[in-house]
């Protein structure tokens, strides 16, 4: 499996990298080769090329200085996601393949365009900060995601939401819904990171990456792992907001 982690040194907050150590060990325990590139700012890469591309988040300053160069790759990443290419985006990341992020001075960046929602920063410096636990249907497979949320932004107009809030904010202070789907790219609020206490949620994503060169691939082709301190460390956050795993 070959990932592209686009902005890995710009793009990695609360923990996100630790998505792409989850990856990286969940293949390596199943012996399914796994390379991962990192690709910086004025880096050449043909992003189609691969089977994943991981964008996590960050602040408004980092996004204002990546845009230019993602907004430059607009084609290559519409062409790998019309071949295949899974992509999983966190927060800012989430933000930037939509119409425009507005920041928190008012600063109006411009998105991929892939997708009709928006991002708008919320009233006078107020964020969603916290634990968030959310409902989300992947390919008709429902999981409980746990995670941690913290951004000023508030997407708007989401067509595909990724899942239910159970607990938290999500895409907006009352939306009731969280991230988007749509069978080719997951965008979530998610941090924490997110993949380490969803195993289900990694798992998912490796088949999804796997079927770009074998499409008939399954999630449940996937040797079983021992996952018993991720469902510790669940139950623990559940627990916590007095809720059910
Ligand atoms: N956590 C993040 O990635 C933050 C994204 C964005 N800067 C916001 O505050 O909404």
């Amino acid at each position: 499996m070959k990932i592209a982690w686009l902005y890995h040194d710009f793009m990695d907050l609360y923990g996100d990298k630790g998505n792409i150590m989850v990856l990286q060990k969940r293949c390596r325990d199943r012996g399914i080769p796994c390379e991962v590139d990192k690709i910086g700012i004025g880096q050449e890469a043909d992003l189609s090329t691969y089977d994943l591309i991981f964008l996590g988040g960050g602040a408004d300053k980092e996004q204002l200085q990546l845009i230019p160069d993602l907004l430059s790759r607009r084609d290559n990443i519409r062409k790998a996601l019309d071949e295949g290419t899974f992509a999983l985006l966190i927060c800012g990341g989430y933000q930037l393949f939509g119409q425009y992020y507005i920041a928190a001075d008012g600063t109006r960046i411009e998105g991929l365009g892939f997708h009709s929602y928006c991002t708008e920063t919320g009233k006078a410096g107020s964020r969603c900060i916290g634990n968030i636990v959310i409902d989300a249907d992947l390919d008709d497979r429902r999981t409980r995601i746990i995670g941690f949320e913290n951004h000023g932004g508030q997407t708007l107009n989401v067509t595909r939401p990724l899942g239910k809030v159970v607990s938290g904010c999500g895409n907006s202070f009352h939306a009731g819904y969280e991230g988007y789907y749509d069978g080719q790219m997951l965008g979530t609020y998610l941090h924490g990171p997110l993949l380490p206490k969803n195993p289900e949620v990694a798992d998912f994503v490796i088949a999804k990456a796997m079927q770009k060169r074998n499409p008939s691939f399954r999630m449940e082709d996937l040797k079983p792992l021992d996952d018993s301190v991720a469902a510790l460390a669940r139950s623990q956050v559940l627990q916590k907001l007095g809720l059910e795993s």
